[in-house]
């Protein structure tokens, strides 16, 4: 009964919008370690947890927490699109054991899911499809938003649902750490944009796409240039964050308050509960250790932009 853990920012701006060499050559160098030590691992279950960014999910019903009992992926950006290799059984019986936990979550069978999903998939493991996962969708940037605490009380459930499985899983956060792109909120939509949050934007015409994707990677420049045009990226928060989820600081995890933590570190950032729900995971497994902890504030990839690992302590036993 074993357990490893991978979080990992997301950003849609590779390839579009680089840092230096040398930065990159980080990046990927420590994508590379990661994934090297997952394969070492040989997971027969991915749990993944990412935000959307109305892509897939939208205020026609916006659940705040949903489990894919199949997915596919739209390739937003150039990411890969078609489907996830999700066991529908295996799944099911995962939102079964969440309802009877005591944890409500919304389940779908055609779950659409952009670059928050994909593209960890395709770093971490090499494909998409390459292994089985559980898609579990935690609402990060259609406001109201969930808590920490819940994201908590979440992963913490969904962990022990894996425990029971008797298989080496892997959990896996998607997003983070402190950044704001032009993603659109409601209270401040125009009327054509408000339609689009309100449920018909799951399809864009292609031009729309581009014009959206072209628009991030504008902002993405001038935000190299100055990075007060967009709310700035708060390493400080960032680091902070990280040794807490490091320490298993989970009562400081639930203090943290959704608006504070906006003002601070951008309304973006909420994609870290995806870290706190698979940290919870994890810590249902037992008492964990981190490894391989990587930070840096990429401005060009609007990100805050950090990694981290974390197993069970070996030789400690489970209850
Ligand atoms: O799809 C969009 O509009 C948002 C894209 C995006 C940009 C930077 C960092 C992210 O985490 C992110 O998701
Ligand atoms: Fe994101």
């Amino acid at each position: 009964m074993t357990a490893r853990l991978q979080c990992l920012s997301h950003t849609p701006l590779v390839g579009h919008v680089d840092p230096a060499q040398d930065v990159l050559h980080e990046v990927r160098q420590t994508i590379a370690e990661a994934r090297d030590w997952i394969a070492t691992f040989d997971p027969e279950l991915v749990v993944l947890f990412s935000p959307d960014h109305f892509n897939g999910f939208f205020y026609d019903t916006m659940p705040p927490f949903c489990i894919g009992m199949q997915a596919h992926a739209i390739g937003d950006f150039g990411t890969p699109a078609g489907p996830l290799n999700v066991p529908q059984e295996l799944a099911r019986d995962c939102v079964q054991a969440l309802l009877e936990d005591g944890v409500d979550v919304a389940m779908s069978y055609t779950m659409q899911v952009d670059h928050g999903f994909s593209q960890p998939l395709d770093e971490l493991l090499g494909a998409i499809d390459a292994r089985p996962v559980i898609p579990v969708f935690i609402n990060a940037v259609a406001a109201p938003l969930p808590t920490f605490a819940r994201a908590r009380v979440l992963g913490e459930a969904i962990g022990r649902f894996a425990r029971s499985l008797n298989r080496r899983v892997l959990f896996v956060g998607s997003g983070g750490l402190s950044h704001q792109p032009p993603v659109p909120e409601l209270a401040t939509a125009n009327e054509h944009i408000r339609d689009r949050l309100l449920g018909s934007g799951r399809n864009l015409p292609p031009a729309e796409r581009e014009a959206r994707q072209q628009r991030v990677i504008h902002a993405a420049l001038r935000f190299i240039e100055d990075q007060h045009s967009l709310h700035p990226l708060n390493p400080q928060w960032d680091r902070h964050f990280m040794e807490l989820l490091s320490q298993g600081r989970f009562a400081e995890l639930d203090a943290l308050r959704n608006d504070e933590v906006s003002r601070l570190a951008g309304r973006s950032t909420h994609e870290v509960k995806t870290w706190v729900a698979a940290f919870a995971a994890l810590s249902s497994f037992g008492a964990y250790e981190t490894r391989a902890p990587y930070y840096r504030p990429i401005p060009e990839w609007i990100a805050g932009f950090g990694a981290i690992g974390a197993q069970t302590q070996t030789g400690v036993a489970v209850a």
